[in-house]
């Protein structure tokens, strides 16, 4: 017997009355869009400068030639599905497609996009949820992660792979080239409870608070620390890489809020990062915090808010919620950290 589609999985689940298939159709049109990036994509410098700076607006990171693109034909090929309205990172504010649709779809069309002259993995990441009945504006966004109907993420790499939940588990297509099919590669991932191996931007090591500082040191510190076993570092500078890396190997990756102006949330949006990675996370059996909070209960303020994000294994993320709680390391610590130590408290 073959493979499972995802044509074929997304039309056998149980979800209430019609939101199933217009869930299911708004997935394969997002997936369809993602098969003619992945072609882009792999025609590197020959599909133009696709990693060409264009604008470095305000608020927004730096966009990319690719990032626009990506975006206008997510936007472009979700006109053909109930969506309401599409938010973006590309965009201030959320794009109108069919007012009276059910869902709304909030995007990162291209994430990881500083990555793309490297030829190193990027993705998009997707995040479906219910219309808010009273609008289709910003305020219709503002929805806990706990509220999405459906989250994932592509990954273009050596192969192009769809992560995907609907609630009922995190599974995994790989694009079969030849007929342009998802087919599902691992049936509801059960990712590691325990890891050696971590992913943290370490540059930004002078500006992180004391948990932060406490929990990579003892990483650092391996077998001769209080974790008793060595570990690992990677870092992608593509969350989508490193969240696939973590689901199927296990993992944990950090990108915590700092000290400096801009950073005091970290890096990574709530609503279409955030949201869907920890959706995914939590359905194959790991977890995601904001190192005091579960990421799926943080109730957005902002389109664009960033959130700290600490996600992956399960027991490693306990034991850094646990640092933050000032449950672990009461006391045994403190002259590491204090003023005369060898990391000087945080005023
Ligand atoms: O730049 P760093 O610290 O390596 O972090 C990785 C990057 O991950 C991101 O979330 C990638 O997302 P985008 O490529 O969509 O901007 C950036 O916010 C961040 O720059
Ligand atoms: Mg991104
Ligand atoms: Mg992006």
């Amino acid at each position: 017997m073959g493979l499972t589609t995802l044509k074929d999985y997304l039309s056998d689940w149980t979800l209430e009355g019609r939101t199933r298939s217009q869930v299911a159709d708004t997935v394969m049109a997002l997936a369809e869009t993602s098969i003619r990036i992945s072609e882009l994509v792999a025609r590197g410098s020959l599909g133009g400068r696709l990693g060409q700076i264009v604008s470095k607006a305000g608020e927004f990171d730096e966009q990319k030639e690719i990032d626009l693109l990506t975006n206008g034909m997510i936007a472009e090929a979700l006109k053909a599905a109930p969506v309401a309205a599409l938010a973006s990172e590309e965009s201030e504010h959320p794009i109108t497609l069919n007012p009276d649709a059910p869902l709304l779809v909030a995007t990162d069309p291209l994430d990881g996009s500083s990555n793309v002259d490297a030829n190193v993995s990027f993705g998009t990441i997707f995040s479906i949820l219910p219309r808010h009945p009273a609008s289709v504006g910003e305020a219709a966004f503002l929805r806990p992660g706990s509220h999405q109907l459906a989250a994932g993420f592509v990954v273009y790499g050596p192969h192009t792979a769809l992560v995907l939940t609907v609630g009922l588990g995190t599974q995994i297509f790989t694009l079969d080239r030849s007929t342009n099919t998802f087919h599902m590669t691992s049936r509801n991932v059960e990712m590691a409870a325990e890891t050696t191996e971590y992913a943290i931007n370490s540059s930004n090591a002078r500006h992180w608070d004391d948990p932060i500082r406490i929990y990579i040191h003892d990483c650092e510190n391996g077998a001769n620390g209080p974790c008793g076993h060595d570990f690992n570092m990677r870092w992608t500078g593509s969350p989508v890489a490193d969240i696939l890396r973590i689901l199927t190997r296990g993992g944990i990756y950090l990108y915590p809020g700092d000290r400096r102006k801009g950073f005091h949330q970290g890096r990574i949006r709530l609503i279409y990062e955030a949201n869907p990675f920890s959706w995914l996370i939590e359905q194959a059996g790991g977890k995601a915090t904001t190192g005091r909070d579960r990421v799926l209960d943080v109730v957005p303020s902002s389109l664009h808010q960033r959130t700290p994000l600490i996600c992956g294994s399960r027991y490693e993320v306990d034991r850094v919620v646990r640092i933050y709680s000032g449950q672990e390391f009461k006391g045994d610590r403190s002259p590491l950290f204090g003023r005369r130590g060898l990391f000087r408290a945080l005023p």
